[in-house]
């Protein structure tokens, strides 16, 4: 189910949370929301799922305008980061609670709830778990359970804020390979927030970047990060050094863009070692400039550093910079 978010703008009192936001979701893509804590991300899903009005701006859903129409009437499954599970319930009766609210108990029979709810908990790999209680879960298994309760009302499309931000990275790697697969298999049109730009990155269709309450950028992964139109889509997918800055112009490199070496050559820039940091399989090299005031991080496979020490002085070259022009 496409969904289309034309000039959507809301305010809370005097701040304007959202302004002026379009945006389109195509049927079947998995979008993630990016930007910094306050930007307007989770509003926006609010709106779409009808937990929140806008002041200004239409939400159409699959064509049809649900501006003004309730939760209840979108179709739409939720997935929060706390989502609670009632813990009194089985993962059965959880995921069974969300058949229950949709279609009214009285309507289905038991054994097609039965099936479903096993359906789903095959889908989600936790029908070992279907007789266990919330309590008895790790997050990962929890979140799973919240999702497959999700998935219970059929839903056309499928909200998730942050679902695996309180979890350790692993878990939340396995969570996040699953959940792309999982979308592509039962066809639903996903938004997803996240903090996290290597998440959005990994599994997102397309990225769209918020920065207060408006929307900075969007587009395929790759061709936002390649191509960031502006400084704040820049240092908000990865870490940046500035390389130069005049009055006009700040240039901007990525830490695995610059090479550090003992020798210098044309266009490198003098620096003494500061501190090295060695990150699993990379070094993260801290220079200082000699030239200018400044400091330099370079990313490098910890192979490549071999001689360079703490105190040494350098040569650090620049592959690839990006230059913007100043507000
Ligand atoms: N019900 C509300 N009443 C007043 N202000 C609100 C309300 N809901 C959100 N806000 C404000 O709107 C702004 C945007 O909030 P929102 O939750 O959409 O941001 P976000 O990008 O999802 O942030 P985070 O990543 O921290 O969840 C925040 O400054 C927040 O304080």
């Amino acid at each position: 189910m496409s969904i289309d978010i034309q000039h959507i703008s809301k305010r809370f009192g005097t701040f304007t949370a959202l302004s002026d936001v379009t945006l389109q979701v195509p049927d079947g893509q998995l979008v993630a929301l990016l930007g910094p804590s306050g930007s307007g991300k989770t509003t926006l899903l609010r709106v779409i799922a009808g937990l929140e009005f806008p002041d200004a701006g239409r939400v159409h859903l699959a064509g049809q305008d649900v501006t003004h129409a309730g939760p209840g009437e979108r179709g739409i499954g939720f997935v929060f980061q706390h989502y609670a599970l009632f813990k009194h319930m089985s993962v059965f009766e959880n995921v069974a609670f969300g058949l229950h609210v949709k279609r009214g108990a009285a309507r289905l029979p038991k054994a097609v709830v039965r099936e479903k709810v096993m359906h789903l908990l095959r889908l989600v790999q936790l029908d070992w778990a279907a007789t266990r209680y919330p309590a008895q879960l790790s997050g990962g298994q929890r979140q799973r359970v919240a999702l497959a309760r999700a998935l219970a009302v059929e839903p056309r499309v499928l909200l998730l804020d942050e679902p695996f931000g309180a979890l350790d990275a692993a878990v939340r790697q396995e969570l996040r390979d699953w959940l792309r697969q999982l979308h592509d298999e039962i066809h639903l049109t996903s938004v997803f927030v996240t903090h996290d730009q290597a998440e959005a990155m990994e599994i997102a269709d397309r990225i769209v970047v918020f920065n207060q309450g408006r929307i900075e950028q969007e587009g395929p992964p790759e061709s936002v990060y390649d191509h960031p139109a502006t400084p704040f889509t820049y240092r908000f997918l990865g870490k940046a050094n500035v390389l130069r800055e005049t009055e006009r112009e700040q240039t901007l490199v990525r830490p695995h863009d610059l090479t550090v070496s003992t020798q210098g050559r044309e266009g490198s820039l003098p620096a003494q070692v500061t501190r090295i940091h060695i990150v699993g399989p990379e070094a993260r090299v801290e220079v200082r400039r000699t030239d200018l005031p400044g400091t330099l991080e370079i990313h490098a496979p910890k192979g490549h550093l071999q001689g360079i020490e703490v105190g040494q002085r350098v040569h650090v070259t620049a592959h690839w910079e990006k230059t913007f022009p100043k507000p």
